[in-house]
């Protein structure tokens, strides 16, 4: 097997490769949470609003960093819940400080994108009725 270091600085097959496995990852999160379930919809009717409502490309371009920052975050959550489930079956005090705070990060960006909606949306949602 070649090093790392005998490597192409770029592979295309290399590239499509991780592409591949990203999106079984982003797959296997769908069909198993939730959360990501409904963030993802969420996420998909604040976009179709935002182009409803005509809002500015700087305004959408915030809206679609704080939606990525929401569904990346749900995806880290659900890799260190699968690292710790991996590494310990029993209860332990520290597996659950770990996935709680995991879990904390995921509602405080997940509540700051929806700040975020409500400063840039509501206003434009009560010009338009
Ligand atoms: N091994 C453990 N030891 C202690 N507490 C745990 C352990 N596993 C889970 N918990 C507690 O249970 C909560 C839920 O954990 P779980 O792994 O079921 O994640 P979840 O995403 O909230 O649930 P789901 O996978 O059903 O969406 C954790 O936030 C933690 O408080």
């Amino acid at each position: 097997m070649a090093s790392k270091n005998d490597r192409k600085f770029v592979s295309w097959r290399r590239l499509l490769k991780s592409f591949k496995y990203a999106s079984i990852g982003i797959g296997h999160t769908w069909r198993n949470e939730q959360n990501f379930r409904v963030h993802l919809i969420v996420a998909f009717l604040v976009l179709i609003l935002s182009q409803i409502l005509r809002v500015p490309l700087l305004e959408q371009a915030v809206l679609a960093i704080v939606i990525g920052g929401v569904l990346a975050l749900e995806l880290i959550n659900t890799a260190l819940e699968h690292t710790v489930d991996l590494i310990i079956e029993t209860y332990d005090e520290r597996a659950k400080i770990i996935k709680d705070a995991a879990a904390g990060a995921v509602f405080i960006f997940s509540l700051t994108a929806v700040i975020v909606g409500i400063v840039i949306l509501v206003p434009k949602m009560i010009a338009f009725f």
